[in-house]
């Protein structure tokens, strides 16, 4: 039984909820740091399971199949802190949950590796025909040919999206004699012997291999149509392993209709299964020359748990002592630990607010008039909202946590010891 203060939490009341079968690595850690009372689940939930669950729970863990939108959201009454056990968090309806004060956390770099090396192994076999020829043989049939079989070596690797991904893959793909080409929206420090192009055009002509990198926003949605595919080198291999709402899907299966595409690989789908029990529907099926993958580009024991760890720690770190460091929605404090036990008698209190004038002035004139001493304070800002964070002396702290809840902008305010 952990001890709280009275207006804090006990740490064995604070209520996890994991989904989709997280690795043991992010449970050891927030035993680790004293929080028992955990619920992991193998799958995701629907929205309706979700909402009836989410009521209750203080901290969730998801990976990309959990889809908590605004409506789910909204009826996270007593939700802290969401994290994200993977790199994507398109999944998150990162605006709502920022408007009700609550932070979300990913693992950025986690899984990087695990995708750069799958999908360079991918280019490879594709540029073998190996998935064709494995596919026949399955079936019995000896399909010895060198025809349309190329080496990697100076070829051009097209990546689009050179954010973590793409630069691992980048590098990667030097070592084998690519050269790489790559188009962003930013402009970015080529590394290697990597060159930026200016346009997606301009790269999707020179590339013998396109492999896409981008995250998923509005305008990411479908950037690989028709259009894009007719401007593809004939016979290129095309690889998707970033989310598949960037890809329109239909367009990619007459694009291989018609072989102006000579083999694919696809990790991710607009509409993904919901579980290893459901069935898996795509106009992609049985083309011999596609490899198809269940979204496991970061599904390595290594990144697994790595994620877990990473993520557990930022959950336990926002919780414990309100660092909010590398929150993907939210103003980001680090803050050095406040307690050293049987020797500080100060209190730490969050306050969340919307970013409007004045809110740090009230809080600092409604402590000064109950006498409220600081100890320390820390503010961090973002379009929306204001993170502030003040330790005071303990026996200041329940005065201190009712004049927080009265400040007018008010998102939401708690104590942690
Ligand atoms: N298949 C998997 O299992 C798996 C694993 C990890 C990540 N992912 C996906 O891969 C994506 C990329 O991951 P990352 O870590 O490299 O992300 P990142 O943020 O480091 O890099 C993304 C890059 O894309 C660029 N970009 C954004 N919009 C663009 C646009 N419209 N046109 C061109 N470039 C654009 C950004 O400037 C950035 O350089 C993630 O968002 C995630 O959705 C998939
Ligand atoms: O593990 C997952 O579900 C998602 C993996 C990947 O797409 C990511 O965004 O990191």
């Amino acid at each position: 039984m952990t001890i709280a203060n009275k207006n804090s939490l006990a740490k064995d009341k604070i209520k996890i909820l994991l989904l989709e079968g997280l690795h043991p690595s992010s449970i050891e850690e927030l035993k680790l740091k004293g929080y028992s009372n955990i619920e992991s689940l193998k799958t995701s939930l629907s929205e309706s399971e979700l909402i009836e669950k989410i009521a209750d729970v203080h901290f969730i863990g998801i990976r990309s199949r959990t889809q908590l939108t605004d409506k789910v959201l909204s009826h996270a009454n007593k939700l802290v802190a969401i994290g994200c056990f993977c790199i994507g968090t398109n999944q998150v309806d990162l605006k709502a949950a920022q408007n009700l004060g609550i932070p979300v956390f990913n693992a950025p770099f986690s899984n990087t590796r695990s995708v750069a090396e799958l999908v360079l192994g991918e280019a490879l076999l594709l540029l073998r025909g190996i998935p064709e020829k494995s596919a026949k043989a399955h079936r019995g049939e000896w399909f010895k040919s060198a025809v349309g079989s190329v080496e990697a070596r100076g070829k051009v690797l097209g990546i689009i999206g050179y954010g973590h991904i793409g630069m691992q893959l980048g590098i990667l793909a030097e070592t084998l004699g690519m050269r790489v080409h790559f188009y962003d929206i930013e402009t970015k420090l080529p590394l290697g012997n990597a060159r930026q192009s200016p346009t997606l055009e301009s790269l999707l002509a020179e590339a013998d291999v396109v492999s896409l990198h981008v995250p998923e926003t509005a305008q990411t949605h479908n950037m690989i149509a028709q259009a894009q595919f007719s401007a593809m080198k004939d016979g290129a291999i095309f690889i998707n392993a970033s989310r598949g709402t960037v890809v329109d899907i239909n367009a990619l299966a007459q694009a291989l209709e018609c072989k102006k595409i000579a083999g694919a690989a696809i990790d991710v789908f607009p509409v993904e299964p919901k579980s290893n029990d459901d069935e898996f529907f795509s106009p992609l099926r049985g083309f011999d020359n596609v490899i198809l993958t269940p979204h496991i580009g970061g599904s390595t024991k290594e990144a697994q748990a790595n994620i877990g760890l990473e993520v557990a720690t930022k959950l336990t770190k926002y919780s414990d002592n309100g660092s909010s460091l590398s929150a993907v929605n939210f103003p980001e404090v680090s803050l050095p630990d406040h307690t050293i036990p049987g020797l500080t008698s100060t209190s730490r209190l969050l306050h969340i607010h919307h970013n409007q004038p004045g809110v740090l002035t009230k809080i600092n004139n409604a402590f000064a008039e109950h006498n409220i001493n600081i100890a320390a304070q820390y503010l961090q800002t973002d379009d929306k909202i204001g993170y502030v964070v003040i330790d005071i002396d303990s026996q200041d702290s329940e005065q201190a946590l009712k004049e927080l809840k009265q400040i007018e902008g008010t998102i939401r305010a708690r104590i942690l010891h």
